[in-house]
């Protein structure tokens, strides 16, 4: 079923004005307008003041509906929460949750009086009148927890003496609490009183603005399952869930007087509600059609919440104010918040289990096998009562009394076998579990490794000037009381810096875990196999040794069950990897589109003339702008990494196992390895800085059963010509990630290559269409990277980078020679061909040979012939189909054999082959590095060339300096 978008529900309700808030002599300054409006006076604002007598003191915010004072509970049940209680029951997920700040009535909508029930109860009596009128069609279960956030730990309200729970995130990518009551109920009662009897539990303390405050975020769980009761053999199981969250409080220290323990509550209330309130703006941003990288990690709460906001839910916010004028700030803050959030789109989606053919397939067969194990183990006893029963044998036998025991014996080592396969299922479910745990640090911890690296390199940058002593001093802040920086470190750094050791021991505890897990799974494996050797002496018939061998083959089917689970998973994860660079690389090619616009502006402005070359890229890179090709690469990117989440052009089929056979060695193997160790990442890069841990564990190769977690970001952008043995069944992974880690690359093979993603002839000429300023921009460095081989003296095995001139002091030059924006770059000199020739020793790249073997089987049409430098540009001969080349000069110089070219069918595209060095480069020293090139807010050195470049700018954006050729992780780049 296709997901659909849906906008987060916000309503708000203004409770009436309290006892306290009139003694203190409170006016009503939030007043409803209609059915949506809300009207804020600020009552600060002296209409007298002359400096404020234009500015209107009222501010207005639209809702998808507002409550006064005078509504009842059951108009605000009714107005919100009503509709999501059919979508439960039909297996979607929906969350309510109450906002705003402490005394705003949150615990009275949500939990409300006996006399005046809240959303809990109504909402609960609907879902099981809902679900009674099912019954005739499903077979339904019920259960509840509740729980709250305290301090940033999670307490089972249900079984407070169970000690602190744990978050984690199961094989479909939702939230569990780890170790939480769960109780069956069959009615609304019911939960009410286990919900009152849990609210005793719950933390709550007088506080100066509430004589009742909750002083943590509750959480009422409920969990709908249903079982439809079809003929049908498979079933359908749709799982609904319930989240109901009364929050606590947020609240101002200086305002609640708060001291000692109820301060350091009230610090861990706002943190949370700080984190939330930056998802909010995040997403908020996203819905409006900006990317944003959306950080649930930074708390419980908002971990707990991030279906709820970003993920599979139907979501309504029930804002809280305050009408008084003393509460004004908290109101007008919350309002922002919650009028913000309205951007916010969910994307909702049925939880159907075993919807997923493959997987519901191998269910069906175990539940054949099942079936068949049952069935001979009842002819086995029939055959047994029939033998005791026949009137001629002896009634005690000696030998029938062996047979009796050993029969009574196998019994007993099959019962234990089947219990170790149990066990063995669940360890390695946990396994799964655990490697997604990895996995989304491993994410986190590159995240704030690249705010630590960004920085680093702009206190870096900003040293170098203050050294010079360049203009650009003026404008680093830094610099302006001759600072070195590290005073002025800003507050995320700081922060990624503490949340990196934080991280750092979460990843431990999990390996540790990981680590004890995997060792008990290895111990209950050997018992396993040594009831395996056992057991065929206690076998005494045919039909026994056929039920061990089903019980045994449906234990390899279940193995094989969680394997395509895990890799699944795997799966999504390198996904949601890609978006998190795709993410950061918009952001920064909007800065540089703007860094761009600059530097012309400040040449015209001084009147630089603009040399030749630089002239070129610049209309190179307006024309990429233009055409909106970059746009069209990640619309690419999108369109294939949805259709991937969702299964449906790269499903995994039946015959998974024949199809991977099918392909070539090389295709089978994963783009990092299982013999040697992951690629250096940032996070060693940063331990060798800061002489913490080398490496995690999860970074090491993990064994046979477990999952390892995708490489670090930066080998993502490695296509898989750069391809090493894979941890997982190859045979399981191979296909599934392969176009994950290269969706583009992917896509631009033609039909019929690399396992049957076969796109139309159409659907190929349009992303071609995409490409073709990339290839251009390809294709020209290409040619000045054969022009400065061609010229001796400038042939250089080290880049100047440190002595690269500032665009802005560049004067003209008459001769022509290499733009200076070539020896910016490293990947555009001659040294890139040379790592090439290095290269030449080993086995071709699959992708370079697969598009050499395609132009040798087909003219070369629109290539057009090398020319010299100094001969005058050839017009590129007329090809028999559509040219990718548009006639541009430097692009007559492209090497024939990596053309672009096309016929009636088939559209050839070589492929970018993009590949780190990683021996070499993790060694060297970055600040030594740094060019003085135009710079991005960051410091890193940006050229009109590599503006225009994708991967390059991906290169960037992931933190690496670019180094002398060979060093560097782009020096490899060739197209
Ligand atoms: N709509 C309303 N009608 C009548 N009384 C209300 C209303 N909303 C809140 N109150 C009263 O205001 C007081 C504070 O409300 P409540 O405890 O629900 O606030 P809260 O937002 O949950 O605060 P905290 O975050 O500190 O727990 C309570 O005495 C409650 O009965």
């Amino acid at each position: 079923m296709e997901p659909k978008d849906q906008p987060l529900v916000v309503a708000l309700r203004i409770r009436p004005l309290s006892d306290a808030e009139l003694q203190e002599g409170a006016t009503v300054i939030a007043h409803k307008v209609g059915e949506q409006v809300l009207v804020l006076t600020d009552p600060s604002e002296d209409a007298e003041d002359p400096l404020r007598a234009h500015r209107s003191r009222e501010r207005t915010f639209i809702f998808d509906t507002v409550f006064d004072q005078h509504a009842s509970q059951e108009e605000v049940y009714c107005a919100t929460t009503q509709r999501l209680v059919e979508g439960i029951i039909s297996g979607y997920n929906a969350t309510v949750f109450a906002y705003g700040p402490s005394g705003a009535g949150k615990t009275h909508t949500m939990l409300g009086m006996d006399a005046e029930p809240g959303i809990y109860l109504q909402t609960l009596t609907d879902l099981f009148e809902a679900i009674e009128g099912t019954r005739d069609v499903t077979d339904c279960s019920v259960s509840m927890s509740y729980f709250e956030i305290y301090n940033e730990v999670i307490r089972d309200l249900l079984n407070p003496s169970s000690g602190f729970l744990d978050l984690r995130e199961d094989a479909r990518g939702s939230i569990q609490i780890a170790g939480v009551t769960e109780v069956s109920t069959s009615n609304a009662q019911e939960i009410m009183q286990l919900l009152t009897k849990g609210n005793r539990q719950r933390t709550q303390e007088p506080t100066a603005t509430n004589r009742t405050s909750s002083r943590s975020h509750a959480v009422l769980q409920v969990t709908v399952h249903q079982r439809s009761r079809g003929a049908d053999l498979a079933e359908e199981v749709c799982v609904g869930r319930l989240f109901m969250v009364d929050l606590a409080g947020s609240e101002r220290a200086a305002q609640t007087q708060n001291r000692g323990k109820r301060m350091k509550e009230g610090a861990h209330i706002n943190r949370s509600l700080l984190a939330l309130g930056n998802c909010i703006n995040a997403l908020s941003e996203k819905g409006g059609g900006r990317a944003q990288y959306v950080n649930f990690r930074d708390s419980k709460l908002t971990r707990l919440l991030k279906d709820a906001l970003g993920g599979n839910s139907h979501t309504v916010m029930i804002a809280h104010i305050s009408p008084a004028s003393t509460c004004f700030e908290e109101s007008r803050t919350t309002l922002l918040y919650a009028y913000r959030a309205k951007n916010i789109k969910t994307r909702v989606k049925r939880n159907l289990l075993n919807v997923s053919y493959h997987i519901a397939q191998y269910t069906d067969v175990i539940s054949q096998l099942r079936g068949e194990i049952e069935q001979l183990k009842s002819r086995i006893e029939k055959q047994e009562k029939e033998r005791k029963s026949e009137p001629g044998l002896p009634v005690t036998l000696s030998p029938h009394d062996a047979e009796e025991d050993s029969r009574l014996q196998m019994n007993k080592i099959r019962a234990q076998l089947v219990g170790a396969f149990r066990e063995q299922k669940e360890m390695r479910r946990s396994l799964v579990e655990l490697e997604n745990t990895t996995v989304e640090l491993h994410m986190d911890m590159s995240r704030h490794l690249l705010t630590i690296a960004d920085w680093e390199r702009e206190k870096t940058h900003l040293r170098a000037h203050s050294g010079q002593g360049e203009p650009e001093k003026e404008e680093a802040p830094a610099d302006a009381d001759g600072d070195d920086g590290e005073s002025t470190e800003p507050h995320e750094v700081a922060l990624a810096r503490e949340e990196v050791n934080l991280l750092l021991a979460e990843q431990r505890k999990t390996a540790a875990l990981k680590a004890g897990l995997e060792r008990r799974l290895a111990h209950a494996k050997r018992k396993a196999s040594q009831m395996e050797q056992l057991l065929p002496r206690h076998v005494s018939s045919e039909d026994q040794r056929e039920v061990l061998r089903l019980l045994c083959r449906a234990h390899e089917l279940e193995v094989e069950n969680t394997e395509l689970q895990a890799s699944n998973l795997c799966r999504k994860n390198l996904l949601c990897q890609k978006d998190f660079v795709i993410q950061r690389y918009r952001q920064h090619r909007r800065l540089c589109e703007r860094l761009v616009a600059e530097q012309r502006r400040r040449m015209q402005d001084r009147g630089v003339p603009v040399p030749e070359p630089l002239d070129k890229q610049y209309r190179l890179c307006s024309q990429e702008l233009a055409e909106g090709a970059l746009d069209h690469l990640l619309l690419l990117h999108s369109v294939m990494a949805s259709s991937l989440r969702d299964g449906s052009v790269l499903s995994l089929s039946p015959s998974l196992g024949e199809s991977s056979r099918d392909q070539p060695e090389d295709l089978q193997d994963l783009p990092w390895g299982t013999q040697c160790e992951l690629p250096p990442t940032l996070l060693e890069r940063y331990s060798d800085s800061h002489g913490s841990p080398k490496a995690t564990p999860s970074m090491k190769l993990g064994r046979q059963d477990s999952i390892r977690p995708p490489p670090p970001l930066h080998t993502l952008l490695v296509p898989l010509t750069h391809e090493r043995p894979g941890f997982l069944s190859r045979k399981s992974l191979a296909p599934t990630l392969r176009p994950a880690a290269s969706p583009e690359l992917s896509a631009l093979r033609p039909s019929g290559e690399a396992g049957g993603s076969a796109l139309s002839t159409q659907a190929l000429k349009e992303m071609a269409a995409g490409t073709k300023s990339i290839a251009l921009v390809a294709a020209t460095r290409r040619c000045r990277a054969q022009d400065q081989e061609g010229s001796s003296g400038r042939s250089s095995r080290h880049l100047p980078e440190e002595t690269a001139p500032d665009p802005r002091d560049r004067k003209p030059s008459a001769t022509p020679g290499p733009s200076p924006t070539d020896r910016m770059w490293p990947g555009a000199s001659p040294c890139r061909d040379r790592s090439v020739e290095r290269r030449g020793g080993r086995k071709p790249s699959p992708s370079l040979t697969r598009s050499t073997q395609l132009v040798a089987e087909k003219p070369r049409g629109p290539a057009v012939e090398p020319a010299g430098e100094s001969q005058p540009p050839a017009a590129p001969a007329k090809p028999p189909g559509r040219s990718f080349l548009p006639p541009v000069p430097t692009a007559s110089r492209t090497k024939p054999g990596l053309s672009f070219h096309t016929d009636e069918h088939m559209l050839r595209v070589p492929e970018v082959s993009f590949t780190f060095p990683s021996a070499t480069w993790r060694s060297s020293p970055a600040p030594s590095r740094v060019p003085v090139l135009p710079r991005d807010i960051r410091g890193r050195s940006l050229t009109p060339l590599s503006l225009c470049c994708p991967r390059l700018l991906s290169h960037m954006l992931l933190g690496f300096s670019p180094g002398p050729c060979g060093q560097s992780p782009g020096s490899d780049l060739h197209a």
